[in-house]
C-alpha cells in the first residue's frame, strides 16, 4: 500500500507580520538576556548554573509580559554547557509561552551544508531551541546562508544578518568594497531587500531582517553621513530601505541614545527595533525595578520613532 503523505502544515503568520504587531502592542523594543558572569555577581547569585537558572528566571517574570521582543545571547548560556541549554531552552520556551517573540543571538554562518544544520537547530518549529528569528553572519558568503533563509521562509521565522555591527573593530571589514565598487554592508542590505520583495505579496513588511549598530550616528564612515557613500564605505539612508526590520544594538551601555536615530536611519527609522541588554539587567534583581528600567526605554522609543 502507498503512503498518503502528508499535508504540509500551514506556515505561520510571517515573522514580520508577527514583529509589527507585537511592537504595535508593547513598544518598539528588544530587550537582550545577557548574563554576564559581572551581572550574576550584583545581583548577588552565584557564577553557576544556578545562578544562571535564577537569572533567566527573574529576567523571564519581570518582562515576559512587557517586552514585544527579548534576545538572549546564546554564549552566555554556552559556557555552561549542555546545563546552560537546557537553561537556554526553558527560557525562550517561557518567553514564548508569554507573549514575547524570541530573538536568539547566536550570529551562525557556515558553509552551506552545515548551515543547513543551523537552521534546524533553530528554524524547525520541531526543534528544542526552535526561536521566533536568529542572528546571522554573511561574513563566509551571504548564499552561504541559503538554508536558513528558505527555512525562515516556509516556517514563518525570521533571520538578522550582520551588515553594519555596533563595534569599532568591524568597520575595515563592513566598509570595504565588492568586485562592484558596492560597499559591503550595503551589499548584504541590497540582498536582504530582494530577500523581502520575493516574499509573498500581502506581506507589508518582510521578516528578513539586518543588524545595524545604533553607534554609528555621525561617525566617519557610518550610517547616514552622505547621500551617495561619499567614498568611505559608509551606509546611506537608501541603503537601510529593505522592507524588513533593522535590529539596532549598541543603545546604552555602548553608548547610543534614542536621539541619535533619526539621524541614524532617516525615513527608514519606522523599521527600527532598538535593542538594550545591560542597561535594562543592571536594575536587577528587583522585579519592579527591571520592569520601571524597561518602561522608562519603551517611552523615550516610542516618542522618537512612533
Ligand atoms: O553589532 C552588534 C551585534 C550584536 N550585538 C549584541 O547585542 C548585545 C548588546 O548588549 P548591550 O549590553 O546592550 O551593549 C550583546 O548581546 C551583543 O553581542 C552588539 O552589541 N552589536
Amino acid at each position: 500500500m502507498t503512503e498518503t503523505p502528508a499535508p504540509p502544515r500551514p506556515a505561520a503568520t510571517p515573522f514580520g507580520e508577527r514583529l509589527r504587531a507585537a511592537t504595535a502592542a508593547r513598544g518598539p523594543l528588544c530587550v537582550g538576556v545577557d548574563p554576564h558572569a559581572g551581572l550574576l555577581r550584583e545581583w548577588g547569585l552565584g557564577e553557576d548554573i544556578g545562578g544562571l537558572e535564577r537569572f533567566c528566571g527573574t529576567v523571564t517574570e519581570a518582562l515576559a509580559d512587557k517586552v514585544a521582543v527579548v534576545k538572549p545571547q546564546s554564549a552566555f548560556f554556552e559556557r555552561f554547557g549542555s546545563r546552560g541549554i537546557a537553561v537556554l531552552e526553558r527560557t525562550v520556551a517561557d518567553f514564548r509561552a508569554a507573549g514575547a517573540l524570541v530573538l536568539l543571538d547566536v550570529k551562525r554562518g557556515d558553509i552551506g551544508s552545515t548551515m543547513g544544520a543551523y537552521a534546524d537547530a533553530y528554524l524547525d518549529p520541531a526543534a528544542p531551541l526552535f526561536s521566533d528569528a536568529v542572528t546571522l553572519s554573511p561574513y563566509l558568503g551571504f548564499e552561504a546562508l541559503r538554508p536558513a533563509l528558505d527555512l525562515a521562509r516556509a516556517s514563518g521565522s525570521g533571520v538578522f544578518v550582520l551588515a553594519r555591527t555596533s563595534n569599532p573593530e568591524g568597520g575595515p571589514l563592513q566598509r570595504a568594497r565588492c568586485a562592484d565598487g558596492r560597499g559591503v554592508a550595503a551589499d548584504v542590505l541590497a540582498r536582504l531587500a530582494r530577500e523581502n520583495a520575493a516574499t509573498a505579496a500581502g506581506s507589508p513588511f518582510g521578516s528578513f531582517g539586518a543588524v545595524v549598530g545604533a553607534t554609528l550616528a555621525g561617525v566617519p564612515g557610518g550610517v547616514g553621513a552622505h547621500e551617495g557613500d561619499g567614498g568611505d564605505g559608509g551606509l546611506t539612508h537608501a541603503d537601510l530601505d529593505i522592507g524588513g526590520p533593522l535590529l539596532l544594538p549598541g543603545l546604552g551601555a555602548q553608548g547610543a541614545r534614542p536621539e541619535d536615530l533619526p539621524a541614524l536611519l532617516g525615513p527608514a527609522l519606522p523599521a527600527a527595533l532598538p535593542s538594550v541588554s545591560r542597561d535594562v539587567l543592571r536594575h536587577g534583581p528587583d522585579r519592579g525595578a527591571l520592569r520601571s528600567a524597561t518602561d522608562r526605554w519603551i517611552g523615550e522609543l516610542a516618542a522618537v520613532i512612533g
